[in-house]
């Protein structure tokens, strides 16, 4: 179980993330939806502390995650990997290493600096990519992948941190939409197979509709609607949005896709 308990950031005189509270179930698949600035990245960064919180509490397990230092909170960001809209992926590496950098964490200091992976390693990150339909790939730069193919190798990758929680941070809004299904495909697997939380960003909502078991929404830092996706009616997206759902689509197309669609 992740708690959130008031969870506030504030960035000099503007509040990002205002006093959000969500208890999360794990397994639980959650997307999270709003405008432009509403906060989304700011909660998911804050979760696995990329970004520190102003003030409030977030626990896992009953874990005090806020509170974590040091190894401790290394040991967290390992458990709780994130995925990103530009996939950060070691472009000039093969995909296998980029796959097998997930498992720096999980080993001693200078074993990773001297770039030794076991046969066992591997074999993990072989079978990772081969779940993704990737193995074929395993050998080839990552730049030459398309980018819905980088972002499975991202989550193959976040797999090898054997994490409990993913947090995907509009995880394809760089992509085309056969790819977007591809790589939210990906994620659904994770999360039903594996039993992972997963807290995913999202633009569009018909993605989160279908995906997700629960989804929240965000405005101006505060949570505005959180509920499955049955509940999220015509008139609530009128509310979260200000406009209706095919205006926001049209809207969101715009502001979203031609300064970041990757070519398959
Ligand atoms: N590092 C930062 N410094 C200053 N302000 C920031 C910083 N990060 C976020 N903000 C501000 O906090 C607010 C919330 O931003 P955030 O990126 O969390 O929103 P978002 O809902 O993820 O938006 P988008 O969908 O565009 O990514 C915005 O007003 C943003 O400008």
């Amino acid at each position: 179980m992740l708690q959130i308990q008031s969870l506030t950031r504030r960035f000099g005189e503007r509040t990002a993330v205002n006093e959000v509270s969500l208890s999360i179930p794990a397994g639980q698949m959650v997307g999270v939806i709003g405008r432009s600035g509403a906060g989304k990245s700011t909660l998911l960064r804050m979760l696995n502390r990329l970004t520190e919180p102003s003030s409030g509490r977030i626990l896992h397990d009953g874990m005090d995650v806020t509170a974590l230092k040091g190894q401790a909170l290394r040991d967290w960001r390992t458990r709780c990997a994130m995925i990103f809209q530009q996939f950060n992926l070691v472009q000039r590496l093969d995909v296998l290493t980029n796959v097998l950098v997930g498992r720096l964490n999980h080993r001693p200091l200078i074993s990773s600096l001297l770039g030794r992976f076991t046969a066992a390693e591997r074999a993990m990150a072989l079978e990772a990519l081969d779940r993704f339909d990737l193995a074929d790939q395993a050998l080839q730069r990552a730049d030459t992948l398309s980018g819905g193919q980088q972002q499975r190798v991202a989550i193959a990758r976040a797999l090898m941190q054997q994490p409990r929680v993913i947090l995907a941070d509009e995880p394809i809004a760089s992509l085309d939409p056969r790819n977007a299904k591809v790589v939210m495909d990906a994620l659904r697997d994770v999360n039903k197979r594996d039993g992972l939380t997963v807290l995913v960003n999202l633009h569009h909502l018909d993605t989160a509709r279908e995906y997700c078991d629960r989804i929240v929404a965000m405005q101006a830092g505060r949570v505005m609607f959180d509920g499955t996706p049955a509940e999220l009616t015509a008139e609530k997206v009128r509310e979260i949005y200000g406009v209706d759902e095919a205006e926001f689509h049209e809207q969101a197309e715009e502001a979203v896709r031609p300064k970041h669609t990757v070519a398959a």
